[in-house]
């Protein structure tokens, strides 16, 4: 199989023959008992059933499986395996010594994923980090070892993060995963506004080939959203997060386990996912099935046509009540063929549902061919629907590293947008400051002296904020501890300028500067968080913050961070220009 080098001459994991290697005693719960000592009450495979309490010397600890081998994946019952019952060479188990690790590049509800680097090949990978003491504190040992033995089984098929490595250390779990360089495709649907038709048709096709084959191997993913769909070097798309999946099939006979995903029988609901994207038959406590998934298939192509999901609300429980009167609307711009579709995806009934094979036949489908050519096929360029004059963008974090062999077509190296607001790639205008709302006028002289000549207060609030060293390999590691640090509520100053201060007040009235928050930083990253709509983070390579806004959402401070990274440097950039003019003229 191809094996491909990208820019930096790294091999990149994908593709390439390396088998799934485990070590198996990986989520055995009584193994994570033991080395965490830890005094919490742990389910086995029946959560059901009463918990079991384990320490070292319990009288209940596990014999080592005989039946151990490298496929059996997960261990079945409490304690099936232990590290004496390893099937898999104690070489071919990886440690963290193994990586060297690099920027975090995403983050779970229970996990942070990190870019590394495995040291003796050169090949990049993410790795997805869980801190067992949490996952033992929220009762997710069950579906971290769900997510594992979903990953095995449709591991063959392209349309899916491939999982290489499992291994942990005293603290952590580690998932080793192929690469998915490109992001998020929510990333490219909030950037583009909404896709053309025939780009919904390509993505739509990569997706539903993608879940038709999940389903015949009996997984149901039940958290499909576009977050939770990575986009490749090549710009096609991986399925992640298997955490909340069901198994119906587990390697050729059907055997049902434990369902129980957290949809509580009252009607107090809580979802591991956003709710956007849940079906009703799943908020009519009714078990999720294959048509779960497609209902949420229907709500990607929705917001892939329309730039947004078909059921958007202010609060949970208005969106439950949207999707269980089926209270939407199709632009009217969105062809008769596309609302179709969606009309007939978007049924309450799961039986009344196109399944995944009635939705191919569908005529939105009748130029796509299914089949192995789909994969292989140069993606289209991505455009957003309806735009005449667009404006071309270079997104570093976007742009595909080189691989060597793979069809130059397939990888755009700028990406079409409708630009809101400008981002630091995007060419600016000249206005160097945001605006200062009129009723602000109280708030600068109250906070003159932390403010420059001429800037005022463009946005002021309280947020709360955590910040840690940046992702470097030894930081990450102490990230990882002060993951579950607790944030601080901070006043929070926007300066017309674009400068981001986190600021306060002493007793006697004096505003001072606590910090500055590096907007221009080389290397900076701001992105949302998954499952918290009010969380985000901003990174540099040195330096890392968490905020959090119970009031505004992410996506909204994310744009203002951008917009306040655009001003300063086009500040910066216009300010060098002007000194260079003013020296320029006085030496003539
Ligand atoms: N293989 C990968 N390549 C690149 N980025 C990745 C990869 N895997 C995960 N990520 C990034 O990390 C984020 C978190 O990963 P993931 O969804 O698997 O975590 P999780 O803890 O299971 O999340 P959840 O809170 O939904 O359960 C993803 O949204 C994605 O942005």
């Amino acid at each position: 199989m191809r094996k491909s080098q990208n820019l930096k001459g790294n091999s990149t994991s994908e593709d390439t023959e390396t088998e799934l290697q485990d070590d198996s005693s990986f989520f055995s719960v009584e193994e994570l008992n033991r080395r965490l000592n830890a005094p919490y009450a742990l389910a086995g495979s029946d959560p059901k059933k009463s918990p079991i309490l384990l320490d070292s010397s319990s009288p209940n600890e596990p014999k080592s499986s005989p039946n151990a081998t490298k496929t059996n994946l997960v261990p079945k019952t409490a304690g099936a395996s232990r590290p004496s019952s390893r099937a898999t060479s104690p070489n071919n188990i990886k440690r963290v010594s193994d990586f060297s690790f690099g920027e975090i590049i995403g983050e779970g509800s229970y996990s942070t994923v990190l870019s590394a680097t495995e040291i003796s090949t050169k090949r990049e990978y993410a790795i997805k980090v869980l801190d067992k003491r949490h996952i033992i504190k929220e009762k997710k040992v069950k579906y971290v070892n769900i997510e594992k033995e979903a990953l095995y089984l449709i591991s063959k098929h392209p349309g899916f993060i491939r999982l290489f490595y499992t291994f942990q250390d005293a603290q952590n779990l580690y998932f080793v995963f192929s690469l998915a360089r490109n992001g998020e495709l929510l990333d490219y649907i909030n950037k583009l506004g909404r896709f053309n038709e025939a780009c919904v048709q390509y993505y739509g096709a990569l997706l539903l080939d993608s879940i038709d084959f999940m389903h015949t191997q009996g997984v149901i993913h039940r958290d499909l959203k576009p977050e939770n769909i990575l986009l490749d070097d090549n710009m096609r798309t991986k399925i992640i997060d298997f955490g909340s999946a069901k198994i119906q099939k587990v390697t050729g006979k059907t055997e049902s386990l434990p369902d129980d995903f957290p949809v509580n029988n009252n009607h107090s609901r809580s979802f591991v996912g956003t709710a956007r994207y849940v079906s009703p038959e799943v908020l009519n406590d009714k078990n999720a099935s294959t048509a779960s998934d497609v209902w949420a298939f229907g709500c990607i192509l929705f917001q892939m046509l329309t730039g947004k999901p078909p059921f958007v609300a202010g609060n949970e429980y208005l969106v439950f009540q949207k999707i269980l009167h089926l209270s939407y609307e199709i632009p009217v711009d969105v062809s008769d063929t596309a609302s179709d579709l969606m009309k007939k995806i978007l049924i309450l009934h799961p039986s009344e549902r196109l399944t995944t094979e009635e939705i191919r036949n569908h005529p939105f489908f009748s130029a796509v061919r299914f089949d192995k050519s789909l994969w292989e096929i140069a993606p289209p360029r991505l455009k957003p629907a309806g735009h005449t004059s667009t404006l071309s963008l270079s997104v570093p974090n976007f742009v595909p590293k080189s691989t060597g062999d793979i069809n130059e077509q397939a990888r755009p190296s700028t990406l079409s947008v409708s630009s809101a607001y400008p981002t630091p790639n995007t060419p600016v205008n000249t206005t160097f400051s945001l605006p200062s709302p009129p009723e602000y006028e109280e708030m600068n002289k109250r906070w003159h002296s932390v403010l420059l000549e001429d800037e005022k207060v463009s946005k002021i609030t309280i947020l709360n904020v955590s910040s840690f060293p940046g992702s470097g390999s030894h930081e990450a590691v102490r990230f990882f501890s002060s993951l579950f640090r607790k944030k601080k509520p901070r006043t929070f100053i926007l300066t017309t300028f674009g400068r981001c201060l986190l600021v306060s007040m002493n007793s006697g009235g004096r505003a001072t500067i606590k910090e500055e928050l590096p907007v221009k930083s080389v290397g900076l990253r701001v992105h949302s968080v998954k499952n918290s709509d009010h969380t985000w983070i901003m990174e540099t390579p040195t330096r890392s913050w968490s905020f959090e806004d119970p009031r505004e959402p992410a996506s909204t401070w994310i744009e203002l961070i951008n917009r306040a990274t655009s001003i300063t440097t086009a500040f910066e950039n216009h300010s060098v220009t002007s000194f260079c003019r003013s020296i320029a003229r006085s030496i003539s």
